[in-house]
């Protein structure tokens, strides 16, 4: 990862150059009572018959120089939470505050000067980069778009760029297509960075891309942070990839956060049974921690329709500490331990907050089951890797060579052609924006 560790500042451009108002620590962000319906309509005359409770009623703050992770299941909302802090989405309900500014209800003129400070990284770096534009236009856009000019011109500005984020600024005429994966996440992410911004919030950056791929971006966006002070909003469905990033990790089902603590105390000691459910599913690759897991559970089912969340606690038709308040009351996300909020009428790790409710719902007890500890053993291999793969990077950090790519990135992902091995930190011909069939070609409209 020869360029990675090599990053710099990004140019004062003109005019998008952005005081950090807000010191390190300081709260940078504020969510509260955020909400997000989507109306269901139907008919001719389009009436409204319900709507889906993307996001319903979250409180969170992110502070300046740090990164929360998101996680949760396919559909609990964390997408939407992205679209609406970073104001794609209008919310339905509630607040956003940046440095203390209300920025719920900003127009597209109020929204201008946010959109320098606030970035989005998206899942899917095939589709979110234009085909037809070649990476110095896509990657040059954001000047175009907030008319700034920075210092030495656009052109050079852009080629710096790509050298932050580890690609060939040589290739700057090239078009997506003719990137792997992971080079094309390094796109997306040299311009969310182009302008400088304080906060960035990552969808599912590293999703799309193969395990070993994972960890380079991963340990890019890493990098970044440090030399650049950004804060990450990172949202992933597996906790493997936020474990080594995060400093804090919200814990979303159906639209809520069920547990919201700093990283460590989360992996150590989960208080939510949902939290300890997806850690359960994606094993700790510690050796020493192998007796911890006493047991195991496994979800069963789906995630409810988010059309009609359960009564009560929104997980109580998958928990197996269910109980009849868990159907009837709702229970609040509260500070249970220093550093750690949770919603949950009966924690694990802690004394239980209903002690009085002991009787187990019948169906509670068929909504998880153990998982067998071999079956576990194995898989924590399979996390293991991406957690070696991760630490040997952290170690190799300034060692300047970084062939963090395995053989096994030839594989990249299965998604495009361009299957070339991701180059971290190529900057030279080491980068190989294969293309087999179409070799070089520019301009291929896709
Ligand atoms: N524009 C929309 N209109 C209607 N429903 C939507 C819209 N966008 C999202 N939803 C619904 O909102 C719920 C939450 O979706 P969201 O994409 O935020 O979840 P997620 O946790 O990010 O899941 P995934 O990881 O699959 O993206 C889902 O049920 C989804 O179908």
């Amino acid at each position: 990862m020869s360029e990675d560790k090599a990053v710099t500042t990004p140019a004062k451009s003109g005019g998008a150059t952005l005081t950090r108002d807000t010191a390190p620590g300081e709260v940078l962000l504020k969510v509260t009572g955020l909400q997000k319906h989507f109306p269901i309509r139907k008919g001719l005359l389009q009436r409204q018959v319900g709507a889906v409770h993307a996001v319903d009623g979250i409180d969170f703050e992110v502070r300046s120089g740090e990164t929360l992770g998101v996680v949760g299941e396919s559909g609990c909302g964390k997408s939407t939470m992205g679209r609406l802090i970073t104001r794609l989405l209008e919310p339905t309900a509630g607040k956003v505050e940046f440095e203390g500014q209300d920025i719920t209800h900003l127009g597209v003129g109020g929204m201008r000067p946010l959109r320098r400070d606030v970035q989005m990284i998206f899942q899917d770096p095939y589709s979110s980069l234009n085909p037809r534009h070649t990476i110095g236009t896509i990657v040059g856009a954001p000047f175009r778009l907030q008319d700034v000019t920075p210092a030495g011109g656009i052109k050079k500005e852009v080629q710096r760029l790509l050298g932050v984020v580890g690609l060939n600024p040589e290739h700057y005429n090239r078009y997506p297509h003719e990137f792997s994966g992971g080079q094309r996440q390094r796109i997306g992410i040299a311009r969310a960075l182009a302008l400088n911004p304080k906060l960035v919030v990552a969808d599912e950056p590293v999703s799309a891309l193969d395990v070993s791929i994972q960890a380079q971006v991963v340990n890019l966006l890493d990098d970044l942070q440090q030399e650049l002070g950004l804060t990450y909003v990172i949202i992933a469905h597996d906790l493997s990839v936020v474990r080594h990033v995060s400093d804090r990790i919200a814990v979303m089902y159906l639209g809520k956060i069920v547990e919201l603590a700093d990283r460590d105390q989360l992996y150590k000691s989960p208080m939510h049974p949902y939290t300890k459910a997806l850690l359960s599913a994606v094993p700790i690759p510690d050796p020493r921690r192998k007796e911890a897991k006493s047991e195991r559970i496994l979800l069963k089912g789906d995630v409810p329709s988010p059309i009609a969340p359960p009564s009560g606690c929104r997980f109580h038709t998958r928990c197996w500490k269910a109980t009849q308040i868990c159907t009837t009351a709702e229970p609040p996300l509260v500070e249970l331990r220093p550093g750690q909020q949770v919603a949950c009428h009966h924690p694990e790790n802690f004394e239980d907050q209903q002690p009085q409710d002991t009787v187990l719902l019948t169906v509670a007890k068929e909504a998880a089951e153990l998982v067998a500890d071999e079956v576990l053993a194995e898989s924590a291999q399979t996390s293991a890797a991406l957690a070696a793969e991760v630490r040997t990077d952290e170690d190799a950090a300034g060692s300047g060579t970084g062939e963090a790519a395995e053989p096994a990135a030839a594989a990249d992902d299965a998604t495009g052609p361009a299957g070339s091995t991701e180059s971290a930190g190529s900057t030279g011909p080491a980068e190989e924006p294969d293309e087999p069939a179409k070799g070089d070609a520019k301009g291929d409209d896709k």
